[in-house]
């Protein structure tokens, strides 16, 4: 989430509400290679699939927070448009995903539509990896800014495993995306209300900035009911970044992917309209889905059969199950629920 100066334009967080106990991981210690801080990082992954990533002190974090302070304001400058402006960029599911999708076409949990206005950047285009497209105006103004948000979170998630800016390296056609995200402030608000149905992400990784509470996740082998979603409390100076699905698959199943959703701001937070801006990372259109090999990696049994297809058909094939609803996301992976 960026910094202070955001949190303190909005009313704050209610103490009173309960929240998941996520782990905060230092980037800072992460760079300087502490061992405990990976084993923290490796835990989060695995118990939550979710963790905050403390940005401060860091050169690289504190320049990622300042550019997520400037995709928070053209969140706001691109939903300012007036609606037939927005409408003109309407994303056209299910195959191109890229571009506003207007609040009110997805289903929710609760069978009520949702309430979530979204912009979709491609990564590609952005950094001229494929032939421009054209964007909303207030975009089109800010392509510098959004590179230097792309590469400066990139930098800052491929500290990790070798492997995984190998595979999601920034010069090849991929899935990833720049995500603007509103919620509409309520008057009255329903707090009981859905504004982003429960989904697990398709990536490796996303990177969250969020000022506003409202993200909830559904903590392992608990049921889906409205009682058992937690807040997320958005903390100053951390991003939340979550594991996604092609991670789990690529791990075995050692990762957890957890299922999560944006429901009404709790108190007075539900009072004011709130963004989000997510980084989400896809690896290159053309990877395989096949298990990677690795020390923490349980090796495929014979019986099983290892997943062949590449990223590409297999986020095809993922969609469609969903559509049809042969699939229904949930969370995935991690110590507690072994192999998937
Ligand atoms: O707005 C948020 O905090 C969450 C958004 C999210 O989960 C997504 O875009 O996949
Ligand atoms: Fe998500």
């Amino acid at each position: 989430m960026p910094t202070t100066k955001y949190f303190a334009q909005v009313p704050p967080f209610p103490s009173e509400v309960q929240i998941v106990p996520l782990p905060k991981v230092s980037l800072q210690k992460l760079q300087n290679e502490s061992v405990e801080e990976s084993q923290l990082l490796l835990e989060a992954c695995q118990n939550w699939g979710f963790f905050l990533l403390d940005l401060q002190q860091s050169e690289k974090g504190e320049e990622l927070l300042e550019v997520a302070g400037k995709m928070f304001d053209l969140t706001k400058e691109t939903f300012d448009l007036d609606q037939s402006v927005l409408d003109r960029y309407a994303y056209k599911p299910p195959h191109d995903l890229t571009g506003y999708k207007r609040k009110g076409q997805l289903k929710t949990d609760d069978g009520k539509m949702d309430r979530m206005d979204l912009y979709s950047i491609n990564q590609d285009d952005i950094l001229a990896n494929r032939p421009p497209r054209r964007n909303a105006d207030p975009i089109e103004a800010k392509r510098a800014e959004l590179r230097q948000f792309i590469e400066s979170s990139h930098s800052v998630i491929g500290l990790n495993p070798g492997t995984l800016s190998a595979l999601c390296p920034l010069d090849q056609i991929s899935e990833t995306s720049v995500r603007l995200l509103l919620g509409q402030s309520q008057s009255t608000p329903e707090y009981d209300s859905i504004t982003l149905g429960g989904h697990t992400d398709i990536g490796t990784i996303t990177l969250l900035f969020n000022v506003v509470g409202g993200l909830q996740i559904l903590p392992a082998a608990k049921e889906n009911t409205p009682e058992n979603w937690q807040y997320i409390k958005p903390e100053p100076g951390h991003a939340v970044v979550n594991i996604g699905d092609t991670l789990l698959e690529w791990t075995g199943g050692v990762l957890r992917s957890a299922l999560h959703r944006v429901s009404t701001a709790p108190g007075e937070q539900a009072l004011v309209s709130r963004q989000s801006v997510a980084y989400l990372v896809r690896p290159k259109n053309s990877a395989s889905m096949q298990t990677l090999k690795g020390e923490f990696i349980p090796p495929v049994e014979e019986n099983e059969g290892d997943e062949t297809r590449s990223v590409n058909e297999w986020a095809a094939w993922r969609a469609k199950q969903i559509m049809l609803g042969q699939l229904k996301p949930q969370t995935r992976g991690g110590t507690r629920m072994g192999k998937v």
